[in-house]
């Protein structure tokens, strides 16, 4: 157990390369976007090729002990610390509690009213209540790494978000501490209540635009091509990094089994799907798993452009940014995902290794009441989770499943984060725009026993004999 809790001796060499123009950067600066051709970058380690010098158990083996140690370097995200970000030292690590997040195997009711073997990962029991803490422990612990290097004084980190970013990067940036601080940029009015409260509480500069995410990411971006800021949007690779560990515990909780497995992600920003890609596609070049899941992209007819880009005849393709429309899953309502050019990139390599990728395409009606369906069978999906069974229903309709295929759902963020559009749905509250017709069937209200008015009429001992009286009659319950 003792070699559990050694911190690794690897030490990587990684660089930035370019997917526009293949050029390549050294990790001693932050590059967001190629200064050559403004491409988008993945970190590669040009070392890769030394840890296939060890067979696939070897690894399965280390990092299966690894799953036990008490060491909190390696506790979270950096158990798999030689394929993503091996050049931080120990004590550059930042460890939240993030990651090691529970794969749920559904209720056979459920399963039987999806028609297929499911389970949902519960990515919303991360610290700040999403997946973005696997991006933001490794870009922050990449960040305490420049700064110890460099003696920086003083850091700005900024983000654009619909409101998981910014509470991760809030949360995070509080924890670190000076030098650097946080500054969130949200589009106004359209992060919900609880998002809100998480940057707030956190103590970040909070600033709002109107408009949607994609005007903030616009911002930021110019303000980190031409100001010293620290942009944690998933444009900064090392973000991309720490989400990998997502596929990487996937493989790790079925035991390295990748086979009958079909993995369902949400796309919004595109930096996910690039990262559970990325992720799987290490663990193959390693030996450590022996094939590819089948992987799902799923959007939301109202945000929709990967869909759209997938849906077009292999010589057709030409990616366009969409106009996004109001969406319950609003985490993924992006119009513009900045991750697009890494998507195109993986997914040719993930087909290259015989794997399989598909984008498929839920209504929003869909979305709400494949979270209801969740929920109501003991799950705390949020809006995304909920869209991606909405997008497993699609596939099995599209006849695009497997006979007993097991679908592994990600539920990106906390239920609680987006219960204002379980509120809306139980109201018939919608405006007309969601396009989401509630059934009345479907709703859930509190039951008023007595008023306060009663209430105020009756002793203390009277309005517990009338209220429990008035629940005999509203449950019909029967004496013992
Ligand atoms: N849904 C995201 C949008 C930004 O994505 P990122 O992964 O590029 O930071 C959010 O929560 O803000």
């Amino acid at each position: 157990m003792r070699a559990a809790h050694i911190f690794p001796e690897y030490r990587g060499h990684m660089e930035y390369a370019c997917l526009g123009c293949g050029s390549r950067y050294g990790i001693d600066e932050l590059h967001y976007t190629c200064p050559s051709c403004g491409g988008v970058f993945l970190l590669e380690d040009t070392r890769f090729e030394e840890l296939e010098q060890t067979d696939g158990q070897t690894w399965r083996d280390r990092f299966d002990l690894r799953a036990a140690t008490k060491n909190q370097a390696l506790r979270g995200i950096f158990r798999f610390y030689e394929l993503m970000a091996p050049v931080m030292d120990e004590a550059d690590i930042v460890f939240l509690g993030e990651g090691n997040t529970p794969v749920i195997r559904s209720s056979p009711a459920l399963e039987a009213a999806a028609g297929q073997p499911l389970a949902f990962k519960n990515d919303g029991q991360n610290p700040s209540a999403s997946f973005k803490d696997r991006g933001m422990a490794c870009a922050f612990s990449y960040l305490r790494h420049l700064v110890r290097r460099h003696g920086w004084k003083d850091v700005l980190t900024i983000c654009a978000s619909t409101g998981d970013t910014s509470a991760a990067a809030a949360l995070y940036a509080a924890y670190v501490g000076e030098p650097l601080k946080s500054v969130v940029l949200l589009p106004q009015g359209k992060v919900t209540a609880q998002q809100l409260s998480q940057p707030l509480g956190s103590g970040a500069r909070v600033l709002e635009i109107p408009g949607v995410f994609d005007d903030c990411m616009k911002v930021v971006e110019y303000l980190a091509d031409h100001y010293r800021v620290a942009l944690l949007n998933s444009k900064n690779a090392w973000r991309i990094l720490g989400q990998e560990s997502y596929a990487f515990e996937v493989a790790q909780w079925y035991d390295w089994d990748m086979g009958g497995k079909a993995v369902f992600v949400p796309i919004g920003n595109a930096g996910n799907i690039t990262a559970v890609m990325s992720g799987f596609l290490k663990l193959l070049r390693l030996g450590v798993i022996s094939r590819l899941p089948r992987l799902f992209g799923v959007q939301s007819a109202h945000a929709d452009p990967v869909y759209r880009y997938y849906a077009a005849p292999e010589k057709e393709r030409r990616y366009e940014a969409v106009t996004v429309r109001p969406s319950v899953a609003q985490a993924a309502m992006i119009g513009n995902p900045v991750s697009f050019p890494r998507v195109a990139h993986l997914a040719g390599r993930y087909e290259a290794q015989g794997g399989d990728f598909r984008v498929v395409r839920v209504s929003e009606q869909g979305i709400i009441e494949a979270m209801l369906l969740a929920n109501r069978h003991g799950h705390i999906a949020c809006t995304q989770g909920g869209e991606c069974l909405a997008g497993l229903l699609e596939a099995r309709a599209q006849g695009l499943m497997e006979k007993d295929e097991l679908a592994i759902l990600d539920a990106t963020a906390h239920a609680l984060k987006f219960a204002g559009f379980q509120d809306m749905y139980f109201r018939n509250v919608f405006p007309a725009d969601y396009e989401i017709v509630p059934d009345p069937a479907r709703a859930n209200t509190p039951g008023l026993v007595l008023d306060q008015e009663a209430k105020s009429a009756l002793d203390a001992g009277e309005f517990t004999e009338q209220a429990a009286q008035r629940v005999v009659e509203m449950l019909g319950l029967s004496r013992k």
